[in-house]
């Protein structure tokens, strides 16, 4: 039995729990279900905390867990990526008091307050800086305000939870983060984690894409089909008037209204969208 791992809790869980269900697997029922056994799909899902995912898949207790890349990365795991899935987007930035600290080289010698120290260590090295690091386990930003340290490293999302501290990012990003698929990185293991692999990116595939049909004068298909190439390439079906045919094609659902237009302008009719339910590519 495949064994995957998925956030419990956190800003990770519910999206990756209803990714899972899109994929056709079995998801828990309420939030104090840890195992779920999905016998039919032959696979075992381990509801664990997020921060541990990639330490279990690492190990290689578990074969494959979706987590965040910045948590991948922290935890120093030899778990690879597979794919990001589309959802959990933030950043990791340095902030700190406006005027206090400006720039990444002003925290040589000074106190750094984060949850993910792995992560602020190898910054720091990287840049050859020194700095001590405060490991704290969450309201990072209030770290300043108590006095524990001058600077901080957290999770930024919309900026916030940084502005009611009043405190202000600077330098660049050190990590763009989102939800993964990740997996360990023995031999047979790219194999074993394929069909959950391909499911994901069938439930991604269709979150990105809609069908679009419409009918068009024979004359004007190559024009349309331009603007409608698809994957491999649009399905061209002859209609009973020998005039027009009909075209079949995905295209991507962000500007599908605005290409609808177009294609009517072009002389195009009865122009449909239709959602995709599952796919595999
Ligand atoms: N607004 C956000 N706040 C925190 N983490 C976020 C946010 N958006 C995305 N994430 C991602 O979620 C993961 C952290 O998940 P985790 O469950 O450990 O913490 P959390 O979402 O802060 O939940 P909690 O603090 O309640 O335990 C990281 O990969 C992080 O990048
Ligand atoms: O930029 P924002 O949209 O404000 O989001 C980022 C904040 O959200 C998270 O905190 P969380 O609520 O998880 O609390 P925690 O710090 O205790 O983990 C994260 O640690 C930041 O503090
Ligand atoms: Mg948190």
């Amino acid at each position: 039995m495949l064994r995957i791992a998925v956030p419990n809790k956190g800003s990770l869980s519910d999206a990756t729990v209803e990714m899972l269900r899109e994929a056709g697997y079995r998801v828990r029922r309420d939030t104090k279900e840890l195992v779920v056994s999905d016998v039919e799909n032959d696979v075992e899902f381990f509801y664990l905390r997020p921060r541990d995912i990639a330490v279990y898949v690492g190990s290689g207790t578990v074969d494959a867990g979706v987590t965040g890349r910045d948590l991948l990365l922290d935890s120093g795991s030899s778990a690879v990526e597979v794919m990001s899935l589309g959802f959990g987007g933030s950043t990791f930035r340095y902030a700190a008091r406006p005027g206090q600290v400006a720039t990444v080289e002003d925290i040589d010698g000074k106190r750094v307050a984060t949850s993910y120290p792995g992560l602020v260590r190898a910054d720091l090295a990287s840049r050859g800086l020194s700095g001590e690091v405060v490991r704290l386990d969450g309201a990072v930003e209030t770290a300043i305000t108590l006095g524990v340290a001058d600077v901080i490293a957290d999770v930024v999302e919309t900026g916030a939870t940084l502005r009611s501290q009043g405190l202000a990012v600077f330098g660049e990003p050190i990590l763009q983060s989102e939800a993964v698929l990740i997996r360990g990185d023995r031999p047979g293991e790219e194999q074993a984690v394929s069909v959950l692999e391909r499911r994901i990116a069938g439930v991604i595939t269709a979150r990105t894409y809609v069908m679009l049909d419409y009918d068009c004068p024979k004359e004007l298909v190559d024009k349309a089909t331009e603007l409608t190439p698809g994957l491999e390439s649009p399905t061209v079906s002859p209609m009973q008037d020998e005039a027009w045919v009909a075209v079949r094609a995905m295209v991507p659902r962000i500007g599908r209204n605005r290409l609808m237009d177009e294609l009517y302008d072009l002389g195009a009719r009865a122009i449909l969208v239709t959602d995709i339910a599952a796919c595999r590519l």
